[in-house]
């Protein structure tokens, strides 16, 4: 059994301030059944993780660098961000490959980095909304997975995120049979990969405009394993009921 995951991505939003709805989210979820995770930006890792220690909550990091060290101006290590307490880290998130250019070469690198420094990765994938109307998605999903997925790629190490990137922060969301169609897709992929065994481990996430409204809906499709949230996983009033609605999924 697939253990569902609850995870939110911050981008670049929250100061220390925000950190009290870490405390607010263990408050209503104590013991939930689903893993949570919040990926908060880098210079909050090491308070947050040291505010949810013994806690049912997870710290992950936003992006790594493939390189272990060097000179990399502004870049952030895998083991850095293990070292400061994340359990986690996110990988070719469409930002990532939009703002700075990220291959998919580049995207898979810094998941062999993650997952070498005993991090989970969560590797993002997501067709465009030209891609979609040009009935390319699976293609272009596919070709993300076969170059963004590492060979070492076990249910432990490796999450996939399926996130369309007209679906993020637009409040649009596909219908629940595009997202089965997609997620079907990409175990079957893992499938013809890695064997049905291994496949059948990794967690597949929905992420794109998930809402209190929305997460129900989606956590019933098929190969939906939990979601990665961004703008309603800022206030824990938001993100509290999506996890509810995971833990009763
Ligand atoms: O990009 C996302 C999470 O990584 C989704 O963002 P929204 O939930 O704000 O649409």
């Amino acid at each position: 059994m697939r253990r569902k995951l609850a995870a939110g991505n911050w981008k670049m939003n929250g100061t220390g301030a925000a950190l009290s709805e870490l405390s607010a989210l263990i408050a209503v979820h104590p013991h939930p059944s689903c893993e949570m995770l919040i990926c908060p930006p880098a210079p909050l890792i090491h308070r947050a993780a040291a505010l949810v220690q013994g806690s049912a909550l997870a710290i992950g990091g936003q992006d790594c660098h493939a390189n272990e060290t060097g000179a990399h101006t502004g870049d952030v290590s895998a083991a850095m961000l293990a070292e400061a307490g994340a359990t986690h880290v996110i990988v070719g998130h469409s930002e990532r490959r939009e703002d700075h250019g990220e291959s998919d070469a580049q995207v898979c690198a810094k998941a062999q980095a993650a997952i070498a420094a005993d991090l989970v990765a969560i590797i993002c994938v997501g067709e465009s909304l030209a891609q979609r109307e040009g009935g390319q998605t699976l293609q272009v999903i596919g070709a993300q997975l076969a170059g963004s997925v590492p060979e070492q790629a076990t249910g432990a190490n490796t999450v996939i995120a399926y996130e369309p990137i007209w679906a993020i922060g637009t409040g649009k969301v596909p219908t629940l049979a595009e997202i089965a169609e997609v997620h079907d897709f990409i175990r079957a992929e893992l499938t013809a990969r890695f064997g049905a065994e291994r496949a059948g481990a990794v967690r597949l996430l929905y992420g794109g405009s998930v809402k209190p409204s929305n997460a129900a809906e989606i956590f019933a499709v098929s190969n939906v394993d939990g979601a990665l949230v961004g703008g309603a996983s800022l206030k824990a009033t938001d993100f509290s009921p999506i996890v509810a609605a995971l833990n009763a999924a």
